[in-house]
């Protein structure tokens, strides 16, 4: 009963109650979408925090679903960092709190021999893309276990807001098998294992299953995108299986993509070319390597070989600039290719100061590291200096908008926000739209290509780099159509016929928030009801 009389609620017509035979659970008064929507916003408007915001948010999601995309889709700069980044991280550290309503699938450690099983439990038969995490490496708030299941979700809710995809086509999926973070063992909320996280070949087992269960249950064309794994399972699993699944690693590949995308922009208002270019990383993790990797390929592209690509970037870690025979010893086979003959400089002020960059990139979840000398420093080295302070949420980032502006003596711009947010969703659509099998690293260099062209002078006037967050739906059609577009000139996509115009294709797959009507209305809407 429950879920016949919130689905529309008040939107119910006359007819529709009597027929699901509601009439009398839920208020006489008939409104229209559009009255139901003034209301969630006065809502949305009557709290003092994003918290409870989100909160309000995610109850209107389980009950109304089409009623949530509705406002979402509306107001994406408004919502966007309620439901996702910042405030998502917020609501992971708090998930204890906020878990109601499970939305999506909590596989654990203890389901080996059996993940299929939970797969079925699932009542959707025609899930088309999962967001799966193991809560190791939460934004940059670190081990969450179960409680980073408000990634996922966060995740796909934006598949369905800023790129159109059906939610229940979309399944949030949480991988527990266990958390180090103690604090949340003890938490008497905590909703995961009271364990250690299971490492090495029962690990391994598990997310071999979980990928067959997953291929098994929803077949070969389910994308299964992997956000925040820890670091040491995030590229070794990407290795594993790019080859063999419809996958990718979104902290690696798509946040290399967007970041490309905002470089090839920022090239615009630099009048830089990209190969003259000097890149220093803070972080030498999934996402700066995933960019440092991408950025090579676009340098290829130029006319660099791999090396002189390499040679233009520099990478700083936990010990310093990474370089050759450093003491700690300890590159990755990830770091190997960036790593310079070179002194082994550990203070990022001297690094800079010796380095004298074009561009620097943090992602190391260090708060403040690009501290007022650095951004001083660039701005005597560069008329226009490339800063992205990329880590998340927000309370992590190298340095705020502000003090970019004020320390580089620069002009005070609008900012925007530099995240994976700009591609996924784009990438997603194609892939599920066209069959699109194989996610290569092309996709994603096409993706950043198409997402810096929707970049306008006016945006680059306005100190710009991304198009505005109120354009995020058309920029991800565009990006979904350039890959549909790439993607059959190199025999990527599966969909056959090939559809005569792409983006007119993928724009009739597109969910609509409009309601179903659950019976013809024979009734006129009372004159006093009308809006
Ligand atoms: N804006 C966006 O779209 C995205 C933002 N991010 C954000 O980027 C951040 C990093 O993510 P990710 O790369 O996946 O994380 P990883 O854990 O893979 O990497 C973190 C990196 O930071 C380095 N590091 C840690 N402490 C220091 C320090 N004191 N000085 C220098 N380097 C340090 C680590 O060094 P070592 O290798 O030595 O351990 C490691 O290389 C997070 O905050 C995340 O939220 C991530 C993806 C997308
Ligand atoms: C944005 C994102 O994916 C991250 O910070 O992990
Ligand atoms: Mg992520």
């Amino acid at each position: 009963m429950d879920t016949h009389v919130s689905l529309q609620g008040l939107a119910f017509t006359l007819r529709e109650r009597q027929v699901l035979g509601i009439h009398g659970l839920i208020a006489p008064a008939l409104y229209n979408q559009d009255k139901q929507v003034y209301r969630v916003m006065q809502s949305f408007h009557r709290w003092d925090n994003d918290f409870d915001r989100y909160l309000d948010l995610i109850a209107l999601q389980d009950r109304n679903e089409k009623l949530f995309y509705r406002v979402v889709t509306e107001n994406v700069e408004l919502m966007m960092p309620v439901i996702y980044t910042p405030t998502v991280g917020l609501a992971c550290q708090k998930f204890g709190l906020v878990y109601r309503k499970p939305r999506g699938l909590y596989i654990s450690i203890y389901d080996l021999g059996h993940v299929y099983s939970i797969f079925c439990n699932w009542p959707v038969d025609d899930v088309k893309a999962i967001v799966v995490t193991d809560g190791e490496r939460i934004l940059g708030l670190g081990d969450l276990g179960a409680y980073g299941m408000g990634i996922p979700v966060g995740k796909l809710s934006l598949y369905t807001a800023l790129a159109g995809i059906h939610p229940h086509q979309c399944l949030p999926i949480l991988l527990d098998v266990g958390t180090n973070n103690e604090t949340l063992r003890n938490d008497p909320l905590y909703i995961g294992l009271n364990q250690k996280r299971e490492r090495g070949k029962k690990y391994d087992q598990f997310i071999e299953e979980f990928m067959q269960a997953a291929v098994r249950r929803y077949g070969e064309n389910v994308l299964i995108q992997f956000e925040d794994f820890g670091n040491e399972n995030a590229f070794r699993l990407l290795e594993k299986y790019r080859q063999h699944y419809c996958t990718f690693n979104d902290d690696i590949q798509g946040t290399a993509s967007v970041v490309l995308a905002g470089i090839t922009a920022s090239l615009r208002l630099t009048q830089k070319p990209l190969e003259d270019n000097l890149f220093v990383f803070l972080g030498a993790g999934e996402a700066s390597i995933g960019i440092a990797n991408l950025l090579t390929k676009a340098l290829m592209k130029k006319g660099l070989s791999k090396e002189e690509g390499c040679s233009k970037i520099w990478l700083v870690d936990a010990k310093g600039l990474v370089v050759k025979d450093r003491p700690s010893g300890d590159i990755t086979h990830e770091k190997a290719p960036f790593a310079k003959e070179y002194q082994h400089l550990v203070n990022l002020e001297q690094i800079i100061k010796t380095l004298k960059p074009t561009a620097i990139i943090g992602a190391a979840a260090c708060p403040g590291a690009f501290t007022e000398e650095i951004l001083k420093d660039m701005a005597s080295f560069n008329k226009r200096p490339i800063i992205f302070a990329l880590s998340n949420p927000t309370s992590k980032a190298e340095c705020t908008a502000e003090q970019a502006y004020s320390f580089t003596q620069g002009r005070v711009y609008t900012p925007g926000q530099g995240n994976n947010a700009y591609i996924f969703p784009g990438v997603a659509l194609a892939v599920t739209s066209l069959s699109i099998r194989c996610i290569t690293e092309d996709i994603f260099l096409k993706a950043a290509e198409s997402l810096a062209e929707s970049v306008t002078e006016k945006d680059l006037e306005e100190g710009r780099v991304y198009p505005p967050l109120s354009s995020i739906q058309s920029v991800s059609l565009k990006i979904a159509t350039d890959i549909a577009t790439f993607a059959y000139k190199n025999r990527l996509a599966l969909h056959i016929p090939e559809p005569e115009n792409l983006e007119k294709f993928i724009r009739s797959l597109r969910y609509s928030t409009d309601y179903e009507s659950y019976a013809p209305d024979i009734y006129e809407w009372p004159e006093n009801a009308k809006q």
